[in-house]
């Protein structure tokens, strides 16, 4: 007599699954993701004045809140944001809308400027950022750069910050509002002090049954900068993960308002992700849903493709503001018919005023 049945046949066949993988270094990074490393990013001092400027800083940032189903959920590390002085971005009100949803609706104090060691720091960034553009493939539907003398590809206007205390503060798995950045924005993330980033592969629906996400984990160490190219948001989630412990951040240099006494080591990690809201996907040109509330932009990550016919949808976004109530509005964003694209002035190059 027979105990042993077969199997029931299976009609998806078995995808071998990988696990997750420690990318160590800036070429590892480089070849399984679509990002880049790039360490030492700024001299060590003006590392160490930011992370102290920002420590101090970061005593009045907030934890994010947002409504998820029926319940208010709130970020598990503290956030801000800054806008620049250049580039048009300060004397143009309605970017001050763009922070307010920034923070998913909840009513905030105006942004502040970036204080002038980011500001310092920011000019280091985007000659690492656009070094590194220089020697890549743009998409079309990128934002196209400057065509002043410096020929600048990319540059920032606005900056969020987060700080993490400890081993457990954390971000869960998301990939960045695309609303004012655009399609296939660029972001260059700072990491002052140490915690572990996680990349994640979105797979697209009609590749599920072929392939499988890998999950990547990348140290990244103090005073390292993270490109996220063109094609991260369409295709990847991001994430930083509690960790079971930490790698403490010891300063090189004194607290300046304490000159005199010994560096402190910290658990605490600053994270500046510096990033260029595009004058064509301005807050006023954004679509408004049956709620009366803007939309907000999402890439349509399950059915990615080539980095050139992906497509993105403005969506209600009440839901996380409005007591968890939102409406059924979405639409296709339609580049053209929008009036979007980098013939759009930039007010980075246009009678910008300097700060
Ligand atoms: O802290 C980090 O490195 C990531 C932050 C992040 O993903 C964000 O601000 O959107
Ligand atoms: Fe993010």
């Amino acid at each position: 007599m027979s105990v042993l049945r077969p199997p029931p046949p299976s009609s998806k066949p078995s995808v071998p699954r990988l696990p997750p993988l420690t990318l160590s270094n800036p070429s590892m990074v480089a070849q399984h993701t679509p990002c880049t490393l790039h360490l030492s990013a700024l001299p060590p001092e003006l590392a160490c004045e930011l992370f102290y400027t920002m420590m101090d800083l970061s005593r009045s940032w907030k934890r994010n809140k947002w409504w998820l189903f029926d319940r208010i959920v709130e970020s598990p590390h503290r956030t801000s944001f800054f806008v620049r002085r250049t580039n048009g971005v300060d004397n143009n009100e309605s970017w001050q809308e763009a922070a307010k949803y920034w923070y998913n609706g909840r009513p905030t104090e105006p942004p502040e400027f970036f204080p002038p060691a980011m500001e310092k720091a920011c000019k280091y960034v985007e000659n690492i950022v656009n070094d590194e553009m220089r020697q890549r493939e743009r998409l079309p539907l990128e934002w196209t750069g400057r065509h002043g003398a410096d020929r600048q590809l990319w540059h920032a206007n606005v900056a969020a910050a987060n700080c993490y205390e400890g081993a457990q503060e954390s971000v869960g798995y998301h990939s960045d509002q695309l609303t004012y950045l655009g399609p296939y924005p660029t972001i260059a993330s700072l990491s002052l002090g140490n915690r572990i980033f996680r990349l994640r592969e979105v797979i697209p629906s009609d590749e599920v049954s072929r392939r499988c996400a890998r999950t990547f984990n990348i140290p990244l160490p103090h005073n390292s900068l993270t490109m996220m190219h063109a094609t991260c948001q369409e295709s990847f989630k991001h994430s930083i993960p509690p960790q079971p412990t930490l790698d403490l951040y010891r300063p090189l240099f004194p607290h300046p308002a304490s000159p005199t006494s010994l560096p402190q080591p910290s658990n605490c990690r600053i994270n500046i992700t510096f990033r260029f809201y595009r004058p064509d996907f301005h807050p006023k040109s954004t679509p408004r849903c049956k709620c009366g509330v803007p939309t907000i932009l999402r890439p349509d990550m399950k059915n990615h493709h080539d980095g050139k016919t992906d497509r993105y949808w403005w969506v209600c976004y009440a839901g996380a503001q409005n007591d968890g109530k939102g409406c059924d509005f979405w639409r296709v964003m339609d580049m053209q018919a929008e009036g979007r694209g980098s013939a759009f002035a930039d007010p980075g190059q246009v009678g910008c005023k300097d700060g």
